[in-house]
């Protein structure tokens, strides 16, 4: 069997069209979503990150505001700029472009941004709504794995057994939630299990997020499953790779996400579909 691809590109293209078509619906209500990027330090593939998410921004109607900064930029100066970004109301969206340089933190950081306006769905408030199922906004990377699972006709994953690869705060620990939120069973692991390939085996579902390549290999799938590759790696001779080893995996898998073209476009229009909801949240708000 050769696994199905699912297309990050053209899933992320069709979502978009509809993200323009509510912006439209918002601007005839005299609101345009805004959305502020902000970049510290020279980090080259962050360069590319926050570009791309203006460019995003641009293809669908949106506002955008790209504001970089150079690595010596402190803490208490960073923290300032988000509050006047908070108080800004053409802006609907905040997001501080992850790594952060290291004199900085980025938990400081990230909590000053108001949850109303945080669109990466990193605040601990928007962790905390997703824990108990109250409206928050979604971390963007697992919420686009979702509408992968979505586009596969995978929404509803109850007697599914879906193993998570990973747990960190901005992928690993939100994508377990989110795919208990949609019934399956789901197992966690991480460098502390004993046999990851005994869990991976078992799952119709795998989530590889751990940023090493060649995690997850044919021998580890059952067939048939579906395999999200969330990593983002570079090969010896620099070609970007995924945590999967793909050429090996879509032999035994019925579905597969490509690196490039799968996850990493999603987490951008996820983007644009939290900074939509914001403005959309804001202009259903009483006016006070
Ligand atoms: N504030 C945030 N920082 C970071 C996030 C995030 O969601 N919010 N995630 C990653 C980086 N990231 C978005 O910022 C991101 C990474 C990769 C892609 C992507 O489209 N990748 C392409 C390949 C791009 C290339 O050629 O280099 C693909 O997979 O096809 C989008 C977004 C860490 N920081």
């Amino acid at each position: 069997m050769t696994a199905q691809l699912i297309d990050g590109n053209a899933l992320s293209r069709q979502l978009r069209g509809e993200v323009r078509s509510r912006t439209a619906a918002l601007a005839s209500r005299g609101i345009t979503p805004g959305l502020a990027v902000v970049l510290v330090g020279d980090n080259p593939a962050s360069q590319v990150y926050v570009r791309n998410k203006v460019l995003a921004c641009e293809d669908v109607g949106f506002h955008s505001v790209l504001e970089k900064y150079d690595a010596s930029l402190t803490e208490g100066e960073l923290l300032a700029r988000i509050e006047a970004l908070n108080n800004d109301p053409a802006i609907h969206g905040i997001l501080v472009q992850l790594p952060l340089p290291a004199h900085i933190d980025d938990h400081k950081v990230i909590e000053a941004i108001s949850p109303a306006k945080d669109v990466d769905g990193f605040h601990v408030a928007s962790a905390g709504a997703l824990l108990v199922g109250e409206a928050g906004f979604k971390a963007c990377t697992p919420y686009g794995c979702m509408k992968m699972l979505e586009s596969i006709g995978m929404k509803d994953l109850r007697g599914k057994h879906a193993v998570v690869i990973g747990r960190s705060n901005i992928v690993g620990k939100p994508m377990a939630l989110m795919l208990l939120a949609a019934n399956a069973t789901v197992t966690v692991c991480h460098s502390g299990t004993a046999d990851l390939a005994a869990m991976t085996r078992q799952a119709d579902v795998v989530v590889a997020a751990v940023g090493k390549r060649g995690v997850l290999t044919a021998d580890m799938v059952k067939p048939g499953a579906v395999v999200i590759d969330v990593g983002m790696n570079r090969t010896d001779e620099g070609k970007l790779c995924g945590d999967v080893d793909f050429n090996g995996v879509r032999e035994v898998a019925g579905w597969i996400t490509p690196v490039p073209g799968g996850v990493g476009p999603m987490t951008i229009t996820m983007l644009l579909v939290n900074t939509l909801e914001a403005a959309e949240r804001l202009a259903a708000a009483p006016q006070a």
